[in-house]
């Protein structure tokens, strides 16, 4: 472990990072900051959750000049919720160096963020998209800038963002420094990114595999109809403090969500064609636990880091191994653990296999938990709950209450009835969601093809539907009459 006062960073800084309680720099961090310090171009590649941010932030931060109220650091993310992140992560890490770092994305007013622009932030995160239009409107000056970071930015240099990249590269000084992060580089793309760079020094942090082990990964194999109720039973069994599911489209996104809702679970969903207000809001539910289940496209995969996360459901399995590698990485994050659930279809086994070869990492079979399953896990709950109030040993006052019971109902039926009263139980309505066409390996190894499917993922930019959303879609109504109550 490496501290951070070995590492050649200010007092400041340092001072930042005490109060934001990081005590060792993580692997990347130690790896990277010294050489973007110096001033070398950086690819750095470490797996989800080890604070890759803090390891492009902290050189960032050490290189602006406070004084110079200009842009002088960009950094540009793909999805907003992200760049919002990202500046609030620089502004904790600048905050005794005086730097500040605005997000500009886009789904706000241009109005407010011209203001802000103007007055003086060192560093911009950006949205691509949001960041065109203020230098088309030339209500950003980004000839001052030094620093170009791309986080995620196997993603920014894909198909969907790769044009925009370049346009915006090319109105950033030619001498600038680059630092590129990611938690997965397809070759293609690295190759792609070394061109926009100068001799970058490329740091791997060293894994077995490309997920973190502290994620414990599952796949359960089920019929396309099943999915639904198994997610519940699952979410009865593990009464997870928070957890993410993924769908695949944003249509899929909104039935599970309203599903979910409709069965009595707190859960809400997020995807591009929300508006900002609602997916801040949203976002903001599920931070501070008013919202359990966070329904998602993969507009949540990349980047956000949401502590007590405790599971991913990969309610439909991605198309991309990377995709996969980002959504369970909301889990298992600094060092915590979690875990990942993905349902495959048995017409999805292959593309299970494909996943597995290119994570170099393997999922463990679990069989479709029952309703009966899911029963017995809530009333556990309810038993560790009870068997706390027991241990606490402050019930005097209940006891003439509980002997005025015991003398008119047997115990066993007292005690059922209180674990009944204190069972939240799922209601049975029914519930049905449209059934999507399984992913195919042939068609998610189309290359190029493939690539540019993950343009349809992300918020805030024009949505093609994209196949699974199509006309080729069955539409399968399902009805789980096993669990309607007599
Ligand atoms: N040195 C450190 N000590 C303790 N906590 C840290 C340290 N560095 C980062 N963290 C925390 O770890 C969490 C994950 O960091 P971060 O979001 O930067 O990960 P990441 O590598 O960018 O992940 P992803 O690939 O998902 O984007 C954050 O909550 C961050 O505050
Ligand atoms: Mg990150």
């Amino acid at each position: 472990m490496t501290n951070f006062n070995e590492l050649g960073v200010s007092n400041q800084i340092l001072k930042a990072l005490n109060k934001m309680g990081f005590e060792e720099a993580t692997p990347i961090q130690a790896q990277t900051i010294p050489l973007a310090l110096e001033g070398h171009d950086v690819i750095g590649q470490a797996q989800t959750g080890t604070g890759k941010t803090a390891a492009f932030g902290i050189p960032t931060i050490e290189k602006v000049d406070a004084k110079l109220r200009k842009v002088q650091a960009l950094a540009i993310a793909p999805t907003r919720e992200l760049a919002i992140q990202v500046a609030e992560e620089l502004n904790r890490l600048g905050k005794f160096k005086n730097i500040r770092a605005l997000a500009i994305f886009g789904g706000q007013h241009m109005d407010r963020q011209i203001r802000a622009l103007k007055d003086g932030p060192q560093i911009v995160v950006a949205t691509p998209g949001r960041l065109m239009d203020h230098m088309r409107r030339r209500t950003i000056n980004i000839s001052n800038v030094q620093i170009a970071i791309l986080d995620e930015a196997d993603e920014m240099l894909n198909m969907g963002f790769i044009d925009d990249i370049r346009e915006i590269l090319k109105g950033i000084p030619e001498e600038r420094q680059t630092l590129l992060f990611s938690a997965t580089m397809p070759k293609e793309i690295r190759d792609i990114a070394t061109h926009l760079m100068r001799e970058p020094k490329e740091v791997k942090v060293k894994a077995k595999e490309m997920t973190v082990e502290n994620i414990d990964q599952y796949f359960i194999e089920i019929p396309e109809k099943h999915k639904f109720e198994t997610l519940n039973n699952h979410l009865d069994i593990n009464s997870p403090d928070l957890a993410i599911v993924f769908g695949r489209t944003k249509k899929r996104v909104d039935e599970i969500t309203e599903g979910l809702q409709a069965r009595g679970y707190r859960a809400e969903g997020i995807h591009g064609d929300l508006t900002q207000g609602k997916r801040m809001s949203v976002l903001n539910k599920f931070k501070s636990g008013r919202v359990d289940v966070l329904v998602a496209t993969d507009v949540a995969a990349r980047g956000l880091d949401i502590s007590g996360v405790t599971h991913v459901y990969n309610f439909d399995i991605p198309q991309d191994p990377e995709s996969y590698v980002h959504r369970i990485g909301r889990t298992g994050r600094a060092g915590r653990t979690g875990e990942a659930i993905s349902f495959i279809t048995p017409r999805e086994m292959a593309q299970l296999h494909l996943i597995e070869k290119i994570t170099k990492s393997k999922m463990k079979r679990l069989m479709p938990p029952t309703y009966k399953d899911a029963q017995r896990g809530k009333q556990q709950v309810t038993i560790d709950k009870l068997v706390k109030t027991i241990e606490k040993q402050d019930l005097k006052d209940y006891h003439e209450a509980a002997n005025q019971l015991l003398q008119d109902h047997d115990s066993i039926t007292v005690i059922s009835a209180a674990l009944k009263m204190l069972t939240k139980e799922r209601r049975d309505t029914p519930v049905s969601i449209s059934s999507v066409a399984p992913i195919s390996v042939k068609k998610a190894q189309g290359g190029d093809k493939r690539r540019s499917n993950n343009k349809r993922y992300y918020g805030g930019r024009n949505q093609q539907g994209g196949r699974s959303q199509g006309g080729r879609n069955r539409k399968g109504k399902f009805q789980n009459s096993r669990n309607r109550k007599g």
